[in-house]
């Protein structure tokens, strides 16, 4: 468990109830295969995390522990300092918007948002009136006698919101809950929730594949990597200061060159030398060097610096300019056969280079990070040959 995935966990003897939420050493095994590997973290009242990661790591089975459809084999979940391990879904007062949690098509909308009301003993015309306010919530006041299947898909999606928070439930549990929808729907969602949870002050945990979703939306973001949380922190910190090369790769786009950093504060690697960035997550031996495609700069090859060129840049040729509006994103293969994407804001057009110049691609040592080398991605193939060419001698 990475210390990062700790955080915000009370040290012993502290107050945990003061968290909405926390999750402590929680795994989830099928046969042999471990679905969530000893995730931890804990959540103030009030956030919004959302679980980001590729298919299969293990945001799914996290969220289900934590609303008592699936039980973990090891760990407790707490939920405003009360252990829920052993308490049946619908009781533990969570609020939930999964994917494939249908509707009742026999209901009505208005019937289908007061049913968790009714659920816990509310009265029948209570829960009513409350389930129509919450439809007002949504926007779908006047649809509340009809029936789901005369809803298009995004209000179906907004009556399972309206559902979920129906009871103002403190903490909110969804997942994908936009993912079927189109775009601009999905844009007014995002709004959507955002308004609502806030308006109640829950405490949401949310799952999605889409990273710009994530960025828009959390407060943290808990990057998910085969069961484990491998970062979690804030969209900021995710981007500028990324602990892993999965990490700088998964969030944003990336540039990532191998390198070797040396105990003398400098750092190399084919074709370039530099300064071993302040924020390098290891003082010596082999990494990667990541940088943002707008922190590059682009400026004709001058040969500055004498054959090994400048510190901190790297010489290559332009293969590809792009124009993408707000920017021109130049693609540069270097000699050594990287490539490299170099974001030129629109207004500095001016300096903008051709397919073919010759060029050399600079960066500020503040812009970058140095990570470890991620043994999995360097298992055989042409990075590990990059690699031992960057280690022998004579290079
Ligand atoms: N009921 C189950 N039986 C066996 N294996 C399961 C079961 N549920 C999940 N898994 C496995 O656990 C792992 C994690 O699955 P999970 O659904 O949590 O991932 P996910 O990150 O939510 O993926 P996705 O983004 O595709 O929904 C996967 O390898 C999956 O095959």
């Amino acid at each position: 468990m990475s210390p990062d995935s700790q955080r915000g966990r009370p040290g012993p003897g502290t107050e945990a109830s003061r968290f909405a939420l926390e999750v402590s050493g929680v795994t989830k095994r099928y046969g042999s295969q471990a679905a969530v590997d000893d995730v931890s973290f804990a959540l103030e009242p009030g956030t919004f995390l959302t679980m980001l990661g590729p298919s299969g790591s293990g945001k799914t089975t996290t969220l289900s522990m934590i609303a008592g459809f699936t039980q973990q084999d090891q760990g407790t979940i707490t939920v405003a300092g009360r252990d829920i391990s052993a308490v049946p879904p619908h009781q533990r007062g969570i609020g939930v918007v999964f994917q494939n949690y249908a509707l009742f098509p026999h209901l009505s909308v208005e019937q289908n948002v007061a049913f968790p009301l009714e659920m816990q003993g509310v009265r029948r015309r209570e829960a009513l009136a409350k389930a129509r306010e919450a439809l007002e919530m949504v926007e779908l006041g006047t649809r509340a006698g009809s029936k789901p299947r005369e809803l298009s898909g995004g209000q179906q999606q907004r009556v399972a919101l309206a559902r979920a928070v129906v009871f103002e439930p403190p903490l909110l549990l969804m997942d994908e809950p936009l993912g079927a929808l189109d775009k601009r729907l999905r844009t007014q969602m995002q709004i959507e929730i955002m308004r609502i949870s806030r308006k109640l002050g829950s405490t949401v945990v949310y799952v999605t594949h889409d990273q710009e979703e994530a960025l828009v939306m959390s407060d943290l973001i808990a990057v998910y990597n085969n069961g484990a949380i491998e970062q979690l922190g804030t969209s900021r910190e995710l981007y500028e200061t990324p602990r892993t090369r999965f990490v700088a790769d998964f969030i944003g786009e990336s540039v990532l060159l191998p390198c070797v950093a040396e105990p003398d504060g400098s750092c190399h690697g084919l074709g370039w030398h530099g300064t071993l960035p302040k924020r390098a997550e290891l003082r010596e031996g082999r990494g990667v060097l990541v940088l943002r495609p707008e922190d590059l700069t682009i400026a004709p090859d001058d040969a500055t610096g004498g054959a090994a060129g400048a510190a901190n840049s790297i010489a290559g040729t332009v293969a590809d300019v792009i124009y993408v509006g707000s920017a021109l994103i130049s693609l540069v293969r270097t000699d050594d056969g990287a490539e490299l994407e170099v974001r030129t804001p629109r207004s500095e057009a001016a300096l903008a280079v051709r397919g073919g110049d010759r060029v050399r691609v600079h960066w500020r040592p503040e812009h970058a990070v140095v990570v470890p080398e991620d043994e999995r991605a360097t298992r055989g193939g042409e990075e590990e040959l990059a690699t031992r060419q960057l280690l022998a001698p004579g290079r």
